[in-house]
C-alpha cells in the first residue's frame, strides 16, 4: 500500500540545514496497522508529512498503491495531536467539512457521516458545539472527519497524547475496534509504547535524528484484543520490553 524507498528530508533553516530523516525504507501491506516510535525530534511526523505528500523527500521516493507521491492525497486520512475543530461548527459540520471541501455530494456524506458517528460512539452529540465536547470526543470527530472520504490509508500523529490515560486507554480500544471493521492501513505515531503495541500488527523504531528505522517487531498478538488481558501477555511483555531497551538506549523510553 505505501513504499518509502531511500527517503531523505532536509530542511534548509537559517541557522543549518537539519536532516530530519535519512534512508527510510519501509513497506507497509494493505490492511496492516503499523505503529512507529522513537525519540523526540527523530522525524516521525517528518515521516507521515512525506507519506501523506506534504512534505517532499530531498532524496528517495514514496509511493501510495504504486503510484508516486508527488503532492496532498485524496486517498490518505490524517488525524494530528489536537483535533483543531473549527470552534463555530457542530461535531457534525465538523466532520463533513471534509466533505464540502472535497465536492463530495451532499447526501452521500451525510450516511456516511451518520454511520461514522454511530461508529464511534458520538450518537447524541452530533449537535453539540466543539467547546461543549470533552478532549476525547474532539479526538473522536477528528477521526469521523479523516475517515468520511474512506480513505485507503489513515495517518495519526500522536493522536490521544494529549487525553488524559483513561481517555486514552478508551481510545484505544475504540481505534482498535474501528480498524478492525474497516480493514484500513493505519501508521500511527506515537510516544506510548503500550499504546504502539497493543494496537499495531507491526511496529517500527526509529533512532535519533536523522532519523532511520533501527528495529522493527512483528506483534504476534490475537486479532480480536482484549485490553487488559493482552497487557498482560508474555508477547506484549516480551515486545514493549524490547522497544523500551531500544528507546532507553536513545534516552526516550516513556
Ligand atoms: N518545516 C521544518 N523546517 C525545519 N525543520 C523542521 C521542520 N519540520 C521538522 N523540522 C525538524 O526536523 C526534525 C524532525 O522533526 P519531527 O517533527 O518530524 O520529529 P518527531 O520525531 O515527530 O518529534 P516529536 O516526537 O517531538 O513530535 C526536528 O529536528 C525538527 O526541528
Amino acid at each position: 500500500m505505501v513504499e518509502l524507498r531511500g527517503v531523505d528530508v532536509t530542511f534548509a533553516t537559517r541557522a543549518r540545514p537539519v536532516h530530519a530523516l535519512s534512508g527510510i525504507e519501509l513497506s507497509i501491506a494493505p490492511g496492516e496497522f503499523l505503529s512507529i516510535a522513537g525519540p523526540s525530534g527523530c522525524g516521525k511526523s517528518t515521516l507521515l508529512r512525506v507519506v501523506a505528500g506534504l512534505t517532499a523527500p530531498s532524496a528517495g521516493a514514496v509511493t501510495l498503491r504504486g503510484t508516486p507521491v508527488r503532492g496532498p492525497r485524496r486517498d490518505v486520512g490524517f488525524v494530528f495531536q489536537r483535533a483543531a475543530l473549527l470552534e463555530w461548527r457542530t461535531a457534525r459540520g465538523n466532520i463533513l467539512f471534509q466533505a464540502e471541501m472535497r465536492g463530495l455530494p451532499k447526501a452521500w456524506a451525510r450516511r456516511r457521516a451518520d454511520e461514522l458517528i454511530e461508529m464511534t460512539g458520538l450518537t447524541g452529540f452530533e449537535n453539540a458545539m466543539p467547546y461543549e465536547l470533552s478532549g476525547g470526543m474532539q479526538q473522536r470527530v477528528s477521526l469521523c472527519r479523516a475517515l468520511l472520504h474512506e480513505p485507503d490509508v489513515l495517518l495519526m500523529d500522536e493522536p490521544f497524547g494529549a487525553l488524559d490515560a483513561l481517555t486514552r486507554e478508551q481510545m484505544n480500544r475504540e481505534l482498535r475496534r474501528v480498524w478492525e471493521a474497516t480493514g484500513m492501513t493505519v501508521v500511527l505515531v506515537t510516544h506510548s509504547v503500550a499504546e504502539a503495541v497493543y494496537l499495531a500488527s507491526r511496529s517500527v523504531v526509529m533512532g535519533p535524528r536523522p532519523g532511520r528505522v533501527v528495529e522493527e517487531f512483528a506483534i504476534d498478538l490475537p486479532a480480536r484484543r482484549d485490553y487488559a488481558r493482552t497487557l498482560e501477555s508474555a508477547e506484549f511483555q516480551r515486545v514493549t520490553g524490547r522497544i523500551r531497551e531500544l528507546l532507553g538506549a536513545s534516552g526516550a523510553a516513556d
